[in-house]
């Protein structure tokens, strides 16, 4: 089992520190562009082994494709991060070509991968990489869902004063500030979080969610990692490990929700053949509309993608 992550910045190198920790293949290939970046990162890595005691062998390279060959999961995270001041959207200039070049080279090495799109934006990068790799949509497909439940459930968790683990919920849409965390589908324990929370302050945990990613590049001057990082992680957890877990992925809707030919977040069964059912759940009609409106976000951006002819 090799896994691949391109991209040895800080979200790839979190990724593939977190892949290595779980023993989830028996190698792990890091690339990048930056001469030494990938093949320093993994020696440093690889020096943690005996330390946090695994045995998955990670390698970096620069550029080179042929060590990549025969992957079965490959995780794309190259390409600008954004700075204070930026949407993620002002990031298509640079990465829409990053991802297209990447997902071919990827592609002509290890036709049969499951690849995971990290780079922003998000479900534009996810949708490009889906017409580059001309392969089925339920082995392409992006992350972002994770992320975004995991921090609602963490400031859920501090606000009531319970372990993060017995936070269950659901967001669904684009990974930008129109998605759509969904209290009704957010449970404590099984009890549900509306009995356990004033709306004031739950609303006032929504939208701090939708401008959770914005927080930290406030916070830093550059994106979030270690959560972004584990995110993507765990997906290609319950791809190797078959565990057919539950999560909101990026994915190519085809009818669900009353939408065709655009990626968005929804739940999804993620298993050893990548997405292997979207699950529809039943929303009222204000979610709906909260949805339509993601949807439309992204709509948006995917205009400015065809409007660049980079996939033609
Ligand atoms: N989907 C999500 O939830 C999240 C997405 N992101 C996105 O992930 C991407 C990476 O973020 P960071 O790791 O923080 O950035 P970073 O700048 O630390 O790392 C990006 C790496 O990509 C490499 N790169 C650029 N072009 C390349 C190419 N053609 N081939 C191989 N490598 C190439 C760069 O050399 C750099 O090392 C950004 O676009 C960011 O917006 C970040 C956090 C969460
Ligand atoms: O905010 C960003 O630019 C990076 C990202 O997608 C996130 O952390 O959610």
């Amino acid at each position: 089992m090799k896994i691949t992550v391109v991209g040895a910045g800080n979200v790839g190198a979190t990724c593939a520190n977190c892949i290595a920790q779980k023993e989830l293949a028996n190698e792990v290939i890091i690339v990048d562009i930056k001469d030494g970046l990938s093949e320093g990162k993994a020696l440093d890595m690889w020096q943690t082994a005996p330390i946090n005691y695994y045995d998955t062998r990670v390698k970096g390279v620069t550029n080179d494709y042929a060590a990549t060959a025969g992957s079965e999961v490959v995780v794309i995270t190259s390409g600008l991060p954004r700075k204070p001041g930026m949407s993620r959207d002002d990031l298509i200039a640079t990465n829409a070509g990053i991802v297209k070049m990447v997902t071919e080279n990827v592609i002509a090495h290890s036709p049969d991968a499951i690849i995971i799109i990290v780079s922003n934006p998000l479900d534009v990068m996810t949708y490009a990489a889906f017409l580059t790799a001309k392969k089925a949509s339920n082995k392409v497909f992006g992350m972002a869902g994770v992320l975004d439940t995991a921090r609602y459930r963490a400031f859920l968790a501090e606000e009531l004063n319970v372990s993060p683990k017995d936070i269950q919920a659901l967001l669904m849409g684009g990974h930008g500030d129109t998605m759509v965390p969904l209290p009704r589908y957010t449970t404590v324990a099984g009890i549900p979080v509306t009995d356990l929370i004033e709306e004031d302050k739950l609303n006032a945990i929504i939208e701090r969610t939708k401008f959770g990613g914005g927080e930290l590049v406030n916070l830093m001057g550059t994106s979030a990692w270690y959560a972004p990082g584990a995110a993507a992680a765990q997906m290609v957890e319950a791809i190797v490990r078959d565990q057919k877990r539950i999560f909101p992925v990026c994915a190519l809707l085809n009818g669900e929700y009353g939408m065709k030919d655009i990626f968005l977040g929804v739940p999804v069964v993620l298993g050893k053949n990548g997405i292997e059912k979207v699950i529809e759940v039943k929303l009222n009609k204000e979610e709906m509309e909260l949805l339509k409106g993601s949807a439309e976000a992204v709509k948006s951006v995917m205009k400015v993608l065809d409007g660049m002819k980079i996939l033609s």
